[in-house]
């Protein structure tokens, strides 16, 4: 197993926010952590990139444990955070140059993966000249080349209004088919969890427990407009159920 969560749980002001979570990621899947605002999600991303630490439980990163180490895997935040005054081209080759590749060699690495990301002709332009979809593109290239095992993505879509969402969304999933990117991300959008996971664990009640981990079936996700059939719309009724919404 890639990724093993095993009975964390977290307080903070001995309010327990997080609650015995146990959750996997197997080697080249997409999973889903869906809840609702302040369910915990950035709190369990934070003990899983190793940011903060649970008040029990276990992490295991390819069977060994990551508590409290920062740097194992790569995550992308809600905001893209791309640097302001640096190039989309030196923005994307920051992890690249952080493990002491030289700039050149580091431009010449990432060069194949502009045009795979939607990105080419744009290398050296600012993140202001770009629109916002391109620049979680970006971001998410970033995260990319830091080769990580595992990417954590906390809510990489959610800044973006509904008709870019939906094309970054099938972008992603062809770009997944190529990179095999194994993937935790972290979303209160129902709709987003169910078009991009291979499973999805809920998060609900108070404290947050995982109330549900549902598996989507491949054959699904290759259907023709899956967010327009019933399978589509019993799994969202599920899930609503489960939140409680
Ligand atoms: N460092 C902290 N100190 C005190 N309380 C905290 C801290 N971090 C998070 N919390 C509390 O924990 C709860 C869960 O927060 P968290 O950010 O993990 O939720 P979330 O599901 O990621 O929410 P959102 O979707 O809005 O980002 C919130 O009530 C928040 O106020």
């Amino acid at each position: 197993m890639l990724l093993q969560v095993e009975h964390v749980s977290k307080s903070f002001d001995q309010k327990t926010i997080i609650k015995d979570i146990n959750l996997h990621v197997a080697q080249g899947e997409i999973v889903s952590l869906l809840g609702i605002s302040g369910s915990g999600k950035t709190t369990l991303f934070n003990i899983i990139a190793g940011l903060s630490q649970p008040d029990s439980g276990s992490v295991l990163l390819q069977d060994r444990s990551i508590l409290n180490q920062p740097g194992q895997v790569s995550y992308m935040l809600q905001k893209d955070l791309l640097m302001p005054y640096r190039t989309v081209a030196n923005n994307v080759i920051l992890p690249l140059l952080i493990t002491g590749i030289k700039k050149k060699h580091a431009l010449i690495k990432a060069a194949p993966l502009f045009a795979e990301f939607g990105l080419s002709g744009y290398e050296d332009k600012y993140p202001a000249d770009l629109s916002g979809g391109m620049r979680q593109r970006a971001a998410l290239l970033r995260t990319y080349l830091f080769d990580k095992p595992l990417a954590l993505l906390d809510e990489p879509f959610s800044a973006l209004d509904a008709i870019t969402k939906r094309a970054l969304h099938t972008w992603y999933l062809d770009i997944m088919a190529k990179i095999h990117l194994s993937t935790l991300l972290i979303t209160h959008d129902i709709d987003e969890a169910l078009v991009l996971s291979n499973r999805i664990y809920v998060l609900a009640n108070t404290p947050s427990v995982i109330s549900d981990e549902i598996a989507i079936p491949k054959a699904l996700h290759d259907a023709s407009e899956f967010e327009l059939s019933n399978e589509f719309l019993q799994l969202k009724r599920r899930i609503i159920a489960d939140l409680h919404i």
